[in-house]
């Protein structure tokens, strides 16, 4: 069976969906100087875009902060493509958020003309999540819904089923992390990704299987479907992400040996 047409997400210079995977680096600071810090630390690696996790943040619940925060941060990155995610308790993150006040935050974040995407657990009260998607699109800004299972791989059907809910609430990428508990759990999660992208799918999504056992799901995503994968410089966001150095070359030479035949 043929691939379906994937429609690729253009964030500034940079099109998830095409070609090889995307390196996405997150930055965990707690302050606006160790943000500062990890964004330097950037230079001279191979980064596609950047994932800022708002939930490390120290003043989370200060709005303006964290927009006046966006800011700066695309101010710094010149023109590499920022994603705001905010990671709530639910999905292994560190914010503990209402559902209207997870909304209020993202909603102005998206706002403010600083991120170009941004990202949302499906899983939260549906006009939460509907408020987010459309003041994103309102202001062009990509969502990047996602889910997170911590405890362990659903079946194959069921990572389907949520990468495809997320495809009908409007998302314009979707992304699962799983945790697998030996080698069967990841084979589903690659499977779950073959299924979505070949059958399914008509935009990118994004897969991965944590921790150490998952780390072949972060480097294979051009054979299975996977449109883009989280490298770390400095400090990882998930268990298993590699350097994000490493992560090039891996995926490198999986392009070249795909273009090889
Ligand atoms: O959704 C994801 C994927 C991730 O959990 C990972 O496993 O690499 C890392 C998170 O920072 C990001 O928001």
């Amino acid at each position: 069976m043929g691939d379906r047409a994937i429609t690729p997400v253009r964030v500034q210079n940079v099109t998830i969906g095409e070609g090889t995977p995307k390196i996405i680096v997150p930055i965990t600071g707690r302050t606006p100087g160790e943000l500062h810090t990890q964004v330097e630390a950037l230079t001279g690696v191979d980064v596609d875009l950047v994932e800022w996790r708002t939930d490390f943040y120290d003043t989370i619940t200060d709005t303006a902060s964290v927009v006046a925060q966006a800011r700066d941060l695309a101010g710094q990155l010149a023109g590499i493509p920022l994603l705001a995610t905010c990671r709530t308790r639910h999905e292994g993150g560190e914010a503990d958020l209402t559902d209207e006040a997870y909304a209020d935050l993202n909603v102005a974040v998206a706002e403010s003309g600083a991120v170009d995407l941004v990202d949302v657990e499906y899983r939260r009260d549906r006009i939460a999540v509907d408020r987010i998607v459309g003041a994103a699109h309102a202001r062009k800004v990509a969502v990047v819904a996602s889910n997170h299972d911590f405890a362990g791989t659903p079946a194959k059907d069921e990572i389907v089923a949520r990468l495809v809910a997320m495809q009908d609430l409007g998302a314009d990428i979707c992304k699962i992390a799983v945790m697998p508990h030996d080698a069967a759990d990841v084979l589903t999660l690659l499977d779950a990704t073959r299924t979505m992208h070949e059958e399914f799918a008509d935009r990118p999504i994004v897969t991965m299987a944590m921790g150490g056992l998952g780390v072949v799901s972060r480097l294979a995503g051009q054979v299975f479907g996977s449109a883009a994968t989280f490298g770390m410089v400095g400090t990882a966001s998930a268990p298993g992400q590699v350097g994000a150095a490493d992560l090039k070359v891996a995926l490198t030479l999986l392009d070249r040996a795909l273009a090889t035949g």
